[in-house]
């Protein structure tokens, strides 16, 4: 799809603006998502400007570096999970935030309490970190069954009872991506506004791509299927062109080109590590989720994604997702194994 066409017949719309309009559609809302999601944005906007300044860090002594005073500064990716935290509660929308840098759940105190369960990977992509290259937040959205009496119970749910899911990636430009369950939406930060900005009205994933995305350091360790898919990607046996191989070694920008761009992202489980590398609640049930609803699909060598019911909270699961029919082949495969 031609994004920039599509934003020019689109009215100028914020993100507030159109968070505001899906909940006109829902008479019954009372806006506390509206308010939560503009706490989440706050955050995103104060890591893209760290983000952004983090080369200077030596001069000036920001994030992760010490100060010409010779005092130790706090590393991105603590900041940004302090940032979180903080926007997230001050919410008051808020009642179980889930960090990918924090061991345990943070149940909020009562006075501070909402119907809002957040799990999130604050900075995702930190090898990329210190490199300048594309990192970004993750987050999943899901409601609390019962207010008053908030469990662990109310966060191991399948990724398919999230009520929304996004990232923000922090690259050439800082865009923020959601998904209220109505489709996907991309917005971009106008910095000068400080504004994020409708820029990638419905994103649909095209249904096949061209392009693989995984780390092929990890080869000699794969499964069957997994080595014969990323064969035949390579040296494909059905007259198709060979599809190019992208890696970052960010989530958040892999997949971010994936929808965009089509094709498929892997991050297999191996025989060193059965269950992958990334997270299920707060890596890949929000990209699941924004993956399905661009049209895409989500697979997990065993099931779909949003299917999988967590035991712990920072449990992780081998992931395949991307474009409908890419990601239908790997599927082909596992399943007939
Ligand atoms: O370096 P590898 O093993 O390819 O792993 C890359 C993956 O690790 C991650 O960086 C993990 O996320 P964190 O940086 O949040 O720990 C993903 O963003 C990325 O997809
Ligand atoms: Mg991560
Ligand atoms: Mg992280």
């Amino acid at each position: 799809m031609d994004h920039a066409a599509e934003a020019h017949r689109t009215d100028l719309m914020t993100i507030t603006r159109f968070v505001l309009n899906e909940q006109s559609k829902h008479p019954e809302a009372r806006g506390d998502f509206t308010i939560l999601l503009n706490h989440i944005v706050l955050g995103c906007k104060f890591v893209c400007s760290a983000v952004s300044k983090a080369g200077l860090a030596k001069l000036f002594g920001l994030a992760g570096e010490t100060n010409v005073q010779g005092e130790e500064q706090k590393k991105l990716d603590v900041l940004s999970n302090e940032v979180f935290v903080k926007a997230l509660i001050s919410s008051g929308r808020t009642c179980i935030l889930v960090s990918e840098e924090d061991e345990e759940a943070t149940f909020v105190e009562p006075s501070k309490r909402g119907r809002y369960i957040v799990v999130f990977d604050p900075l995702d992509g930190s090898s990329n970190i210190d490199c300048g290259v594309s990192i970004g937040t993750i987050f999943g959205i899901y409601m609390v069954k019962d207010k008053e009496n908030p469990t662990l119970d109310d966060v191991l749910r399948p990724g398919s009872n999230m009520v929304a899911a996004g990232y923000c990636m922090y690259g050439s430009s800082c865009m923020l991506v959601l998904s209220t369950g109505n489709g996907v939406n991309g917005f971009t930060l106008d910095p000068s506004l400080g504004e994020f900005i409708l820029t990638h009205p419905n994103i649909k994933i095209p249904n096949k791509g061209n392009i693989y995305s995984v780390n092929e350091g990890n080869a000699k360790n794969w499964d069957k299927q997994t080595a014969e898919y990323v064969g035949k990607c390579k040296f494909p046996t059905d007259g198709s062109s060979a599809k190019s191989l992208r890696y970052i070694g960010s989530m958040v920008a892999d997949v971010h080109r994936t929808l965009l761009y089509g094709g498929i992202f892997l991050y297999p489980g191996d025989k060193k590590s059965p269950n992958g590398k990334l997270r299920v609640l707060y890596e890949v049930f929000p990209m699941s989720y924004l993956v399905e609803q661009a049209g895409g699909q989500s697979f997990t060598g065993k099931k779909r994604a949003l299917d999988v019911v967590p035991e712990k909270i920072h449990e992780r699961s081998p992931i395949f997702l991307g474009s409908y029919d890419d990601v239908e082949e790997i599927k082909r495969l596992y399943k007939a194994a």
